[in-house]
């Protein structure tokens, strides 16, 4: 089987149980655990009916292709992404629309970091680019710690498109590219709002900044010319998550 289908970690392996139980085809516990912190996980794979077999950490190390397992790998169904046309069926029943675009983020520890950031951000969905983006790996849920069960994955076959159908929607874009006038905390970002993150190396794509309504930069104080983009993008949906309370 693929390693794919692996998901690993005490949070990962909790949120695929709680979220999307049905998707768990199996499971394997650290022989000789038995703590307080994995009853929760235990019990509910009783009230699922999913098998759980006791193996060594040598096993477990290989099932999760040497990942931070913590003890607990799962065999799972791949998680649902979700295609252009359900982001449409979304859009039309979410009031005040508030979206990240990853526009090519490639590393595994990034998407899953950002998709824990856009979890905590209370993110209606994540959008991303069908080619050149990293999909739902076992290490983007481990990193995602559970948030990968939850915030929706929206594959798009045309960004560019997407984004002028987001803006017809009348959704405002912003881009987060470091070298714009414009600073974070002088852009608004009340509203129906998108907010584009550009790829680890080549940041936006010149039709993705194109597409957008306003570039922000986040200052930087330092000598170093750019943040890490799960840092940014945290960076960005907080300052937006704190205007959109005030
Ligand atoms: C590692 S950076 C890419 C750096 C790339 N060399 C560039 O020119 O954009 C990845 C993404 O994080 C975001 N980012 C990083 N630092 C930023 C900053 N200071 N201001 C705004 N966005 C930033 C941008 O979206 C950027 O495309």
């Amino acid at each position: 089987m693929k390693k794919q289908d692996m998901t690993f970690g005490l949070h990962a392996v909790e949120a695929v149980l709680k979220n999307s139980p049905e998707r768990v085809i199996e499971m394997w516990v650290l022989q000789g655990r038995d703590d307080a912190r994995l009853t929760p996980i235990l019990a509910m794979a009783a009230e699922w009916g999913v098998s759980v077999q006791y193996a060594s950490r040598k096993a477990l190390d290989e099932k999760s292709d040497g990942g931070q397992h913590q003890g607990v790998v799962a065999k799972v169904k791949p998680a649902k992404i979700l295609s252009d046309n359900e982001l449409s069926a979304m859009l039309e029943k979410t009031e005040v629309p508030f979206l990240l675009i990853l526009d090519g983020v490639t590393d595994p520890h990034n998407l899953g970091a950002c998709l824990r950031n856009a979890d905590a951000a209370g993110v209606h969905g994540v959008i991303v680019p069908k080619d050149n983006s990293v999909g739902l790996t076992p290490v983007v849920s481990k990193v995602a710690c559970g948030a990968a069960e939850v915030v929706p994955l929206y594959q798009v076959t045309n960004l560019a498109r997407t984004m002028r159908s987001l803006q017809e929607k009348g959704i405002w874009i912003i881009g987060a590219a470091g070298e714009a006038d414009c600073e974070l905390y002088q852009a608004s970002l009340t509203g129906p709002l998108a907010i584009a993150m550009g790829a680890e190396g080549k940041g936006l794509r010149r039709l993705s900044r194109e597409s957008c309504d306003t570039l922000v930069s986040i200052p930087m104080a330092g000598s170093v010319s750019s943040l890490n983009v799960s840092v940014a993008t945290g960076v960005c949906l907080f300052e937006a998550v704190r205007q959109r309370l005030a």
